[in-house]
């Protein structure tokens, strides 16, 4: 069934990544069926031969003596007459076809191109948006942490074609010369016989890869056809020698010289990468209280509610979903969708990305019902007339480029608001830690809030008079390690009418 994953990519989600793991398992599991099924038959065989001759018989003497015994001659002759042409056919038998049935439909189900594109885009949002260096990747240090998971030849090769293609010709370099250092890995041998030798040709890709960085930093606005023009008429002059003195001289110049020939053409690093990489001064004049007032109850249980912000208001509540509820969420939404980047601006011209798999609870389970009145109690807005929840779960690099959730003058129509005027509110629920990256940051403000599981965060996107918040924006930093969870709502501004809590206009 082609179209069933046409659209689903595994990577955009831990729970897609998950099926994954389950395929890999399943398809070991069957190749070792296959194997036991291949080991049965050369048993077979090998006690088969058993049963022909049990001494040897050096001599020709010793031989003549065998056959002029009429029944071992009788035997001989009846044998290779009858039974040798089953032997043959034996051989020729599938062993293990059951298995490789099964590994033929377990293969139906692989991920498709694009899911190998959006990984390598997955793992290349990493790298750059955190800085790290790619031979940390490669010896599996993510940031400050190591981890026993080294990147293979094949790996890094993979990374190196995807940024040569994707015109980061610098990267490439840089990964095409990691490869070619890649040596001597383990099981290689084994790797090569079953798998196929590794592609060759790395030296010229190398060379490709620095002519093409050179070329770039001499000509940064050339389109990818312009500089290929350029390179390759340049390799048309240049003789195998001295394209091998100038692979030689590249490779003894080593990674810096790269990254700071690359500096030169660099954009200047945003403020979305500036709060993933935790550079964000921390604001002072913020508090903690407990929320006693927007709901009658809340005196008797009051959540704790910690100040993010002032102007747009941002508070995050903790304590507020429990680990009980979390893994009820998750049996409720194990179905789940993509989840598309919507950037709301109105000439947008990016394209529309897969961040991650999403699912809306819509049936009124007891949970719906119970976390909807725990959001009216700890925000005092309504939220009566649209009480669905999005469940979202974030896959490798995973992340959300900075976009606002409200739809203000935009190209977005008011069918896409429900119907319900335009999102006025924000609030994400953490329902996992994240270990690294995964923040949600808010470039214009300069704020990055590392998910905490349990708690919430909760912001005003408009003021009262229907004046969007610009300094609302807010992204989420690619995830380097961790599962992301999130349970979202949008206020809409229609049910508020009559409650919505003033918050006074601020002038920006
Ligand atoms: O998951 C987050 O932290 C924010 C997600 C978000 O901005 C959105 O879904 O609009
Ligand atoms: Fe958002």
């Amino acid at each position: 069934n082609k179209n069933k994953f046409e659209d689903f990519l595994y990577v955009s989600s831990t729970s897609g990544l998950l099926k994954l793991w389950n395929i890999e398992k399943q398809l070991m599991f069957e190749v070792r069926g296959y194997a036991d099924a291949l080991e049965d038959k050369l048993e077979t065989l090998k006690l088969h031969l058993k049963t022909l001759y049990h001494t040897s018989y050096p001599t020709v003497a010793a031989r003549e003596k065998y056959v002029g015994n009429p029944l071992k001659a009788f035997k001989l002759l009846r044998r290779i007459y009858e039974d040798w042409i089953h032997l043959q056919k034996y051989t020729k038998l599938k062993s293990g076809k059951a298995t490789l049935e099964a590994m033929k439909q377990l293969l139906e189900d692989k991920p498709i191109w694009l899911d190998m594109r959006e990984t390598l885009r997955g793992i290349s949002r990493i790298e750059q948006t955190y800085d790290l260096k790619p031979i940390d990747i490669a010896e599996g240090r993510l940031q400050d942490k190591q981890f026993n998971k080294k990147l293979s030849l094949r790996d890094s090769l993979a990374i190196a074609t995807h940024k040569y293609e994707e015109g980061d010709y610098t990267r490439s370099a840089i990964w095409y010369r990691l490869a070619m250092n890649i040596k001597d890995e383990p099981n290689s041998n084994v790797y090569d016989e079953v798998i196929g030798k590794p592609p060759s040709g790395l030296r010229r890709k190398f060379a490709m890869s620095c002519l093409m960085h050179a070329t770039k930093i001499r000509y940064p606005i050339y389109t990818h056809k312009k500089l290929l023009a350029e390179v390759e008429a340049f390799l048309a002059k240049t003789s195998s020698i001295e394209l091998e003195n100038y692979i030689r001289k590249r490779l003894a110049q080593g990674v810096d010289q790269f990254v700071e020939e690359a500096n030169m053409i660099k954009q200047p690093t945003s403020n979305h990468e500036r709060g993933c990489r935790g550079q964000f001064i921390k604001k002072t004049n913020l508090n903690c209280r407990y929320n006693f007032t927007t709901h009658p109850f809340l005196r008797l249980a009051p959540f704790r509610m910690e100040e993010i912000n002032h102007d747009p208001y941002i508070v995050m509540f903790h304590n507020v979903i429990s680990d009980n509820e979390i893994e009820e969420m998750k049996s409720l939404a194990v179905e789940m969708y993509n989840g598309y980047s919507g950037s709301f601006t109105p000439n947008q011209t990016e394209k529309i990305e897969i961040v991650a798999h999403i699912h809306w609870l819509r049936d009124n389970t007891p949970f719906l019902l119970r976390l909807n009145q725990r959001i009216s109690d700890m925000t005092g807005l309504d939220v009566r007339e649209f009480p669905a929840l999005q469940v979202g779960n974030f896959g490798l690099g995973g992340y959300f480029k900075p976009h606002y959730d409200f739809m203000y003058g935009t190209r977005v129509t008011m069918d896409s608001l429900d119907g319900l005027g335009d999102r006025i509110g924000s609030i994400i629920f953490y329902a996992s830690d994240v270990p690294q990256g995964g923040q949600t940051t808010f470039p214009e403000i300069q704020i990055s809030v590392q998910p905490q599981k349990g708690s919430s965060l909760f912001w005003y996107n408009i003021y009262d008079d229907g004046t969007p918040i610009k300094r609302t924006l807010h992204s989420v930093c690619p995830v380097i390690v961790g599962s992301r969870w999130t349970l979202t709502k949008w206020f809409h501004s229609d049910p508020q009418m009559f409650i919505k809590p003033c918050s006074p206009r601020k002038m920006i």
